[in-house]
């Protein structure tokens, strides 16, 4: 089985505007709310390529009852833990220009709350999946991710798609995969990426951190796929982005659906940027026949 965990989700808020007017009064064109944060939306996306998985994480308040009603509805299974706060609102605005987001990064969870996440974890059993996605409230310490890696049983695949020292922290106990963006890269090692030489120079140290696969994703630019025995480079085609939240989650939940399909590595990949891109194409999360579609205009290519 498939875990996921979101330690702080929220209630996604998607509004369009046709432009985007600081200081004004902006009007809104269209809005749609979903269930959000990072490890929820690799289940969104796998549930949309007809593979189960069970999110975990910290819900509450009327924001926490949406969320868990908006994935039941979608036949994505929930084990979280309720907390007696309200979830999130992140807001997040698109306009024909740009791409503007809000985000709360505040939650307290108590000592109990995070005694109760660990118990679940600890259950996991040797071939589960575990993937800890999303930034870490600030009432919990930089080495969370870490700390739950380490209790898992060893055959335990972890992923880790975070940020900063909570991705270093997490690098000792050999994570599967972690999913840095090309920002994210330069900013764990404080530099200014020039060319393509760079991301592979800074992701192979990833590697000699502990990571075993390393993805760095680039937005329009496809993506690198870094281990031991290979570099891969992902191509994707040009299309007009609708709306790219998510589109990283989506290369994660893409990559893991072909891994439970036993898929090879580089074809993990291919379906893994296919669904990063086809959500950056679509309004919503990827659906599958968007993947199908453009898979066959992702390019990979080993250097
Ligand atoms: N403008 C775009 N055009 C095509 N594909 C995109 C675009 N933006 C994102 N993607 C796809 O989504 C993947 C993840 O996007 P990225 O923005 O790098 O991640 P994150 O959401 O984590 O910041 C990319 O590797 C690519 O496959
Ligand atoms: O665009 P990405 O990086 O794939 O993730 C989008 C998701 O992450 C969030 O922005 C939350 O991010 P954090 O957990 O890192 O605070 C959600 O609001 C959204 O659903």
């Amino acid at each position: 089985m498939i875990y996921t965990v979101t330690l702080n989700p929220s209630l996604d808020y998607n509004i369009k505007l046709s432009e985007f007017k600081e200081g004004r009064l902006n009007t809104i064109v269209s809005q749609y709310k979903t269930a959000g944060g990072k490890g929820i939306n690799v289940s969104q996306v796998l549930r949309n390529l007809e593979k189960d998985s069970i999110a975990l994480g910290y819900i509450g308040g009327f924001t926490g009852k949406y969320i868990e009603k908006n994935l039941k509805e979608k036949n994505i299974k929930c084990d979280f833990i309720e907390i007696n706060q309200d979830s999130r609102i992140n807001v997040k605005i698109k306009s024909e220009k740009s791409e503007t987001e809000i985000n709360d990064k505040k939650l307290k969870i108590s000592e109990s709350e995070k005694k109760e996440l660990f118990l679940k974890i600890k259950s996991l059993k040797k071939d589960d999946i575990l993937v800890l996605a999303g930034s870490v409230p600030t009432s919990l310490e930089e080495d969370i991710y870490a700390k739950l890696s380490e209790i898992v049983d060893e055959k335990v695949k972890i992923v880790v798609d975070t940020t900063g020292k909570y991705l270093v922290n997490s690098l000792k106990y050999n994570p599967f995969l972690i999913k840095p963006n090309y920002f994210e890269l330069e900013n764990i090692f404080g530099v200014k990426l020039k060319d393509e030489k760079d991301v592979i120079v800074y992701g192979k140290k990833l590697l000699e951190m502990g990571a075993k696969n390393v993805i760095v994703s680039m937005a329009g630019d496809g993506a690198l796929l870094i281990n031991e025995k290979d570099i891969l480079k992902a191509m994707v085609p040009k299309g007009t982005v609708k709306n790219s939240v998510g589109a990283g989650d989506s290369l994660i939940g893409g990559f893991l659906s072909a891994m439970e399909e036993d898929k090879e590595l580089i074809e993990c990949f291919r379906i893994g940027v296919a669904s990063g891109t086809a959500t950056a194409f679509s309004d919503e999360l990827c659906k599958k026949e968007e993947i199908e579609k453009i898979k066959k205009d992702i390019i990979i290519k080993k250097l």
